[in-house]
């Protein structure tokens, strides 16, 4: 059970403030999906859960108890770009969290304790379809197999929050689909929260339960760093299981498929689907 608080969190820097009164409290295993313009704070509302940064007002809570100030391995991440070690296996890779964890000074298992742990990042990664690839060096990874791997090096640490900034963003539009069952699979199987950040605004609809839009209320345009950003709409998202998401992802494609072999009047359109029409009225 994860409950996340946003109790009126400010970020400033300097004389800048780029976030200002945010409020937010998600559930128990809730898909969270932040969208916004470029440059709002989306990543900085991360960096804050992550305790990568401080708010400079208000709290965050986890549980019910204020987030650790330091990152802790109750929440991973993953970013649109790849950020592993070069020069260990993917294997290593996955290894590697679990072994600094428990054995900080030398970053090590041996012996039995090493091989359950290799057998748990195996198992993972056959879970994330690399297990033929456990050898390979992330070079000789796509981009799609590598996020793959970011997603088995974080799951290892078995986060209660997983936060995902743009994870799929540098992906090309198949292994990006292939993405979105894999993350939602995942997340239901965890049973952990979420916390995703995207431009995609069908990507956020077809896997978030809940969709935010941050953005600023107020402008001053003499002095546009005055006001910051805040959630400006919260949407409860109409899927709610990977069947669900998958159902809604097959109607989509068949609007888009009809409207571009050429039934471009009106009454022609079949129906658009509930998801898109929610979006549209707001
Ligand atoms: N360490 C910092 N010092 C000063 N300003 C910062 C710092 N980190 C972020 N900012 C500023 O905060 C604002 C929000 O940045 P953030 O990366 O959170 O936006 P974003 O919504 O995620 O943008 P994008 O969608 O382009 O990734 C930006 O204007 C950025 O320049």
């Amino acid at each position: 059970m994860t409950t996340i608080r946003f109790e009126n969190v400010w970020k400033e820097y300097d004389e800048r403030v780029v976030l200002e009164q945010v409020n937010l409290s998600l559930a128990d295993h809730e898909f969270l999906v932040i969208i916004g313009p470029s440059g709002v704070g989306k990543t900085t509302l991360l960096r804050m859960l992550l305790s990568q940064e401080q708010p400079t007002r208000g709290r965050i809570l986890l549980d019910g108890e204020p987030i650790a100030s330091e990152p802790t391995a109750d929440r991973g991440v993953v970013f649109q770009r790849y950020s592993v070690f070069p020069h260990k296996t993917v294997l290593g890779n996955v290894m590697m969290g679990p072994q600094w964890a428990g054995a900080p000074l030398l970053g090590r298992f041996f012996g039995a304790r090493r091989r359950a742990l290799e057998e748990r990042a195996m198992a993972l990664l056959t879970r994330v379809g690399l297990g033929e690839h456990a050898e390979k060096y992330p070079a000789q990874l796509s981009g799609g197999m590598q996020q793959r791997l970011a997603l088995a090096q974080a799951l290892i640490m078995k986060p209660k929050v997983l936060l995902l900034d743009e994870p799929f963003g540098a992906l090309d539009p198949g292994t990006r689909k292939s993405m979105h069952e894999l993350v939602g699979e995942l997340w239901e199987e965890n049973r952990m929260t979420i916390v995703m950040v995207t431009h995609d605004l069908p990507e956020a609809f077809l896997l978030g339960t809940r969709v935010i839009a941050v953005d600023k209320r107020r402008n001053d345009p003499q002095a546009p760093e005055r006001f910051g950003a805040t959630i400006v709409s919260d949407f409860e998202a109409k899927c709610r299981s990977v069947r669900e998401s998958r159902a809604f992802e097959t109607e989509r494609e068949r609007v888009r498929l009809t409207l571009l072999a050429g039934n471009s009047t009106t009454e022609d359109r079949p129906p658009v689907p509930a998801i898109e029409t929610a979006l549209v009225k707001d």
